[in-house]
């Protein structure tokens, strides 16, 4: 089967595509992450406030009244209705959010009265014309369904503000369908440019979302997002919540993403049986196989054979390796998620088999400094550079993905600690120790570690630790200065009980279902000086950081205060913003 036609750009800049037939899912609470993690979906227990977070702000409790409704219904219905109620703070979720924030609560609440809010007033695959209100913080569009349809929103991907669209509507959730962009009948002339797009499958590949804007744009969206999220999950009063910094640009906006997972799916039953040979000639190339990454809104693969926002090397490696899938693919049963990160070359000590120095040092890797290979093997050692620290990591575990923006979000987060911008810090109060919670690979605690006189870090992942401990060592950082543990976040509390905890500073830096009540109930008796939270989901960062802060409300003396927020791009290109939260005790 070859691939669906698609003119990717009409003459006049406008994105048109043709969809593929979808399979029956849950889209965008299954799409992956910009560093290709699934988006979580387990919050409800442990935070028992999502509920609670609901009736505040009077919108999304809407959703579970209508999914209990639904409950009441025919078996069919509500298996269908079940599957839609997004999990908490998901892509899926933040959308309904925003949709049923662009109603307004009126329509919200009329819609749930008249039980019409499951009651989607379009057609199957209806094809209509729409304005674009405004984007969600997910970076899709959303529209209103244009009268006499009763009041509900139409979620685009690809579409700006103010555009006239032409859209087919493929799925309904409550109060909001998904449609594809069509046509682009009137582009955003001060918006979008489409000469600004770097890669041919824009539009098509659902990696990127905002080729077509200028930097500063994407930038001033991403605050946005920030600002939204804290609006709308973190149940503070405005009051509570800073103003939201600008957000910290990447400097590097193509080029930069050191780790990239194109996947493929085994031959197709029919075609493993017709194949003669297990080998495939390179001009033979069967028209089933597609190496590369998921098409917009679909889990089926497209064929890609760059990636612009890839590192260099990443992109001279996928070439051959595509080409060593394709020459062997009927030997693969089942599909591979393939894996590609940017490292430094290793040192000749190790190339040449020769057993490394037990303190090959940071200097012999800056050696190497310029040449960069790709890992390919998950248990490969990467190496990576960050200032003048440099780390050495397994390939399959976590380490950040756009190398050109951690030394600006390191030095931030490490200003912000020793710098408050709402209160002078005595120099007999200077924070002299650190920890490093959630720490992966040693990220922060390494390269924070000169300013501090202890530093600790704790990590789920035994082999993480393992990397840390070696890139301490790399880092010529003793043991007595910086060390790691294996163990749940909430661990650490207990072997920190001898550090100053008005001279410590705590980072948070969780996975995207963020951190969880344990951990919170035992940071607030610990009540170190700062905290600093940094987050891959603003959104559960958000609701994080609201319970902190109302729980600190409740101590005796102190609490914490929200000084600072900003968002940093680590991935542009795309929709997605990293937050950095500062909290101080005061
Ligand atoms: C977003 S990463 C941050 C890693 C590191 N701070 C960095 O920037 O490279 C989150 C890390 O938290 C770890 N993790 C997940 N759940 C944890 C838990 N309950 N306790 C400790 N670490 C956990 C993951 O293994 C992952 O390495």
């Amino acid at each position: 089967m070859s691939e669906p036609p698609i003119r990717p750009h009409s003459p006049d800049g406008s994105v048109l595509q043709q969809r593929p037939e979808k399979k029956p899912r849950l889209e965008s609470s299954l799409r992956a992450s910009p560093d290709n993690k699934m988006l979580n979906s387990d919050n409800t227990t442990q935070h028992g406030s999502v509920n609670n977070l609901e009736a505040d702000t009077g919108l999304v409790i809407q959703q579970a009244t209508a999914a209990t409704k639904v409950k009441n219904t025919s078996r069919k219905n509500k298996s269908k209705h079940k599957r839609m109620v997004p999990e908490p703070y998901t892509t899926e979720f933040v959308v309904a959010r925003d949709a049923a924030l662009l109603l307004g609560k009126e329509s919200v609440d009329r819609a749930s009265a008249d039980a019409t809010d499951w009651n989607a007033p379009f057609e199957p695959r209806e094809e209509v014309e729409l304005v674009v209100s405004c984007l969600s913080s997910t970076g899709d569009s959303l529209s209103l369904a244009p009268s006499p349809r009763k009041p509900w929103v139409v979620v685009t991907p690809l579409a700006l503000p103010g555009e006239r669209i032409r859209v087919r509507v493929y799925r309904h959730a409550r109060l909001y369908s998904y449609a594809d962009l069509l046509e682009v009948i009137t582009p955003n002339a001060d918006w979008r440019d489409m000469t600004r797009v770097q890669c041919k499958y824009f539009g098509k590949c659902a990696g990127c979302q905002y080729q077509m804007l200028s930097y500063d744009r994407q930038l001033d969206l991403k605050r946005n997002v920030v600002v939204k999220a804290y609006e709308n999950f973190s149940g503070l009063s405005p009051s509570s919540i800073p103003v939201v910094r600008s957000t910290i640009a990447s400097p590097l906006q193509y080029g930069y993403r050191t780790k990239i997972t194109p996947h493929f799916d085994a031959p197709p039953k029919k075609a493993q049986k017709a194949a003669v040979k297990p080998t495939v000639d390179s001009m033979d190339r069967p028209d089933w196989l597609r190496i590369g990454f998921n098409r917009i809104g679909t889990r089926q693969v497209m064929d890609i054979e760059e990636c612009p926002i890839a590192t260099p090397i990443l992109n001279e490696t996928l070439g051959p390796l595509r080409e060593r899938i394709t020459a062997n693919i009927y030997t693969y049963k089942k599909g591979v998620s393939l894996l590609l990160r940017d490292s430094l070359e290793p040192p000749p000590s190790e190339t040449q088999g020769e057993p490394p120095a037990s303190f090959a040092n940071a200097d012999s890797l800056s050696v190497a400094l310029d040449k960069h290979v790709c890992i390919t093997d998950h248990k490969g050692s990467v190496r990576e550079r960050v200032g003048d620290k440099v780390f050495k990591y397994t390939a399959g575990s976590f380490f950040q993905n756009n190398n050109s923006v951690l030394v600006p979000l390191t030095s931030y987060v490490r200003d912000a600690i020793f710098q408050s911008s709402t209160s002078s810090i005595s120099s007999s109060l200077r924070p002299t120790h650190l920890v490093d919670a959630y720490c992966g690979s040693g990220l922060f605690a390494i390269t924070l570690a000169p300013h501090f006189d202890k530093v600790t870090g704790i990590e789920l992942s035994e082999d993480s630790i393992r990397c840390a401990t070696h890139s301490a060592e790399l880092n010529h950082l003793p043991p007595k200065k910086c060390t790691f543990m294996a163990g749940d976040a909430s661990n650490i509390f207990a072997t920190v009980q001898g550090f100053p905890r008005d001279q410590t500073a705590l980072i948070i830096d969780p996975p995207r279902k963020g951190t969880d009540e344990k951990f919170i109930d035992q940071l607030l008796q610990f009540k170190c000086a700062t905290v600093v939270y940094v987050s891959c989901n603003v959104h559960t960062q958000a609701r994080d950081i609201g319970m902190i802060l109302r729980k600190s409300e409740m101590m005796e003396g102190q609490r914490y205060v929200l000084e600072s927020l900003v968002g940093f791009d680590l991935f542009p290109q795309t929709a997605h913003v990293e937050s950095v939260a500062v909290l101080r005790l005061v």
